[in-house]
């Protein structure tokens, strides 16, 4: 059984590689440069025991995205890999293709898992070379192996492995041992340890030029398929390729238990909230207070723009992986964070990660009364604007402040404003939107 999802705005037909190979992308602008077709297959087939969920991890959700499609979209950015095999139960094959459908995927071919992992590999790399019905498809030079469940890997360390596989024949990441692995006996007692220093721990991706891995899992046995784990060792036990290995960094680490999910969310939240965009409408107050938030949230660790609209050049900002505030100056208006909601939904902005929205509504009026007459009523409109933006995967808080002539308090005011949106950017609590805090 085999799906194919080529109706997205750049269809391809995975697996199936001309000779002349017209999208062979050279990326020039980075070091990655790669003219040969490389394929990727994410075996995703597994139950994910050791997490004691019922959803099997890969489709475990956090900030609204199944696992395997983050791991998806990192292989999707490199322009070099032309496509991608995804390894399924056939119980999960509806759930993967409406995943490939909800986030857009476009390189992505779903082939049927078997009963081990091993298996399930295998029936991802065959697909590369022949259809379900056995006619042949152009294969690719090297094929990733990279397990569904490590969403965090970089280019450049896809480059290298990939690069490697192609000379060796086979190449695959290495850590240092966290802790030494010792031999116990029958009894349970210690029968030796391992000398830490010269063992590594074998992680993913691996790359293999596409017959060798094909051939050593031809030739293996029904004992290989059933309890074999490293992929690696196939090709030099079968085809006598020994791999270059290669050390990767801290974060190809393969989710495995419950606690695991809420590391990648974290990391995955560490990445979205590195920057942040204030639009001013161009007033002299929102502009100050701008600049002000610049140098506290900067000392957060938050880069911080500062714009007056986002007409013209401006509207970039939209695409970028910002986090916006928008800065109304005594205007309790609502009407530009409305028009901010529509420009991210024209741009789809939040089709892969909630965007958020702060709303800060600064009080420049000497008298406190003319604030709380014109809040009348509209912290009801903020949170049935924040409900409907929740839908569309943005959160909308709100922050108010009023605009003290006496420095100290300003200065505190500001403070709490940077405190309070960076909170918010790395938090990204859905619990919170709608919220119109005080600082
Ligand atoms: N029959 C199988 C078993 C595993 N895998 C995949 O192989 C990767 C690494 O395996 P592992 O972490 O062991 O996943 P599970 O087998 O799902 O986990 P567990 O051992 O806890 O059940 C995962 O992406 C998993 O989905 C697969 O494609 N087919
Ligand atoms: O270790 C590995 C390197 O080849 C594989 O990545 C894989 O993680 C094995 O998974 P598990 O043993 O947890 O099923």
């Amino acid at each position: 059984m085999q799906e194919e999802t080529g109706d997205m705005d750049r269809p391809v037909e995975p697996g199936h590689f001309s000779a002349s190979e017209a999208r062979l992308d050279k990326h020039i602008a980075g070091l990655c440069i790669v003219d040969f077709p490389v394929a990727v297959v994410l075996p995703a087939g597994g139950s994910g025991e050791r997490t004691g969920l019922l959803t099997p991890k890969q489709f475990c959700t956090f900030l609204n995205r199944p696992l395997i499609s983050y791991t998806i979209q990192t292989f999707e950015r490199v322009p070099w890999i032309q496509s991608i095999v995804v390894v399924v139960a056939k119980e999960s094959l509806d759930l993967m293709m409406d995943i490939i459908h909800r986030f857009h995927h476009r390189k992505v071919l779903v082939v049927h898992g078997g009963s081990t992992r091993h298996r399930s590999i295998f029936n991802g790399v065959r697909a590369l070379s022949e259809g379900e019905d056995g006619t042949a498809r152009v294969k690719p030079k090297v094929v990733i192996i990279h397990d569904a469940v490590r969403p965090f890997v970089e280019e450049d360390f896809l480059h290298k492995i990939t690069m490697a596989a192609k000379e060796q024949g086979a190449a695959g990441a290495i850590r240092p041992l966290v802790s030494t692995v010792i031999a116990t006996t029958l009894e349970g007692y210690l029968d030796h340890s391992l000398e830490r220093t010269k063992y590594r721990a074998s992680e993913m991706p691996q790359g293999f030029i596409y017959d060798v891995i094909y051939q050593a899992y031809q030739r293996c046995s029904a004992s290989d398929f059933e309890f074999g784990t490293e992929c690696l060792h196939l090709a030099l036990q079968y085809c006598g390729t020994n791999a270059k290995l290669i050390e990767g960094p801290p974060t190809l680490w393969k989710v495995t238990y419950k606690r695991d999910l809420a590391a990648a969310e974290s990391i995955v939240k560490e990445t979205l909230s590195q920057s942040a965009c204030v639009i001013t409408g161009g007033s002299a107050q929102a502009t100050e207070l701008a600049n002000a938030l610049q140098r506290s949230m900067g000392a957060l660790d938050m880069e911080v723009d500062v714009i007056s609209d986002l007409i013209g050049d401006n509207a970039k900002s939209l695409s970028k992986e910002w986090n916006f505030i928008q800065v109304s100056v005594n205007n309790y208006w609502l009407s530009e964070v409305g028009e901010m909601l529509s420009a991210l939904e024209v741009a789809d902005r939040a089709l892969l990660h909630p965007v958020v929205i702060i709303w800060v509504y600064l009080n420049v009026s000497n008298d406190d009364s003319s604030a709380s007459e014109a809040m009348g009523g509209e912290p009801a409109a903020m949170m049935e604007i924040a409900t409907g933006a929740k839908l569309g995967n943005i959160l909308l808080y709100g922050i108010q402040l009023h605009h003290s002539k006496e420095a100290t308090l300003w200065g505190r005011s500001v403070e709490r404003v940077a405190q309070m949106s960076c909170a918010l950017i790395r938090d990204r609590s859905p619990a919170l939107t709608g919220q119109l805090l005080q600082a």
